[in-house]
């Protein structure tokens, strides 16, 4: 497992407003979208291409393509919702499946509720999206699962990490072909396993209470 983080003002600077809790809603939305295509551009770097032979208006030349078959986002819901349109709007031809997990803000269980993914990942390069990587526990699930379809390469996008989930993932991921990029390695968690200094509930700032 490797682990990014994008040192870049830009980012720095709408990350901090994002952390604000003072930011309502709809510009909470719009920094998420805008910081995933700054942290997707270094996180596809390695996005499979081959040559390709195209005719400019001048002559014939060979230039880049993605390999098929595309890549697979996979946004983890809810949260992970609000990163999809920054993604496909950097990767526009982008497959999108799909994984609904909630942890048990008691238990910090990781409850499974929807999933809409290919049955067979077998070769495809997957970039997951979820915001929030706090004890590792949803990205450990879902990682395992994407795993058990097929897949060894997969990329995920988060905003912000704690420490101790990142460790969790390193210990248990040490050898597979997993990469973590992200925005900020935060201090640390709190007695509810809540990122520090975090932004909150990243679903709840997006979308409102769940209930
Ligand atoms: O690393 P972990 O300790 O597992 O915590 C991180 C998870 O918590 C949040 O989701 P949440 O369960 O709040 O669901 P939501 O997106 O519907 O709010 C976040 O989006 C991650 O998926
Ligand atoms: O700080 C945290 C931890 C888990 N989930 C969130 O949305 N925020
Ligand atoms: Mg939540």
């Amino acid at each position: 497992m490797r682990t990014l983080v994008v040192d870049h003002p830009l980012v720095a600077h709408k990350l901090t407003v994002l952390r604000d809790k003072n930011t309502p809603s709809p510009v909470f939305r719009q920094l998420t979208e805008e910081l995933v295509t700054l942290l997707a551009y270094e996180a596809t770097r390695e996005v499979k291409t081959q040559p390709v032979e195209i005719e400019t208006p001048v002559t014939k030349t060979v230039g880049t393509a993605f390999t098929k078959p595309t890549p697979l986002v996979v946004p983890i819901l809810r949260a992970g919702l609000g990163m999809l349109e920054g993604m496909t709007k950097l990767v526009p031809t982008a497959e999108v499946g799909f994984l609904g997990m909630a942890r048990d803000e008691e238990t910090l269980d990781i409850i499974t509720y929807a999933e809409r993914l290919p049955e067979d990942l077998t070769g495809r390069q997957i970039f997951v999206l979820d915001p929030m990587l706090a004890t590792g526990g949803t990205l450990r699930e879902a990682i395992k699962f994407l795993f058990k379809r097929g897949a060894s390469d997969v990329t995920c996008i988060c905003l912000l990490a704690a420490p101790e989930g990142l460790a969790k993932l390193e210990e248990e991921l040490s050898d597979a072909n997993v990469k973590i990029v992200l925005a900020s390695i935060d201090e640390k968690l709190n007695e509810k396993s809540y990122i520090v200094p975090g932004l909150g509930d990243a679903g709840d700032r997006l979308y409102g209470v769940a209930g």
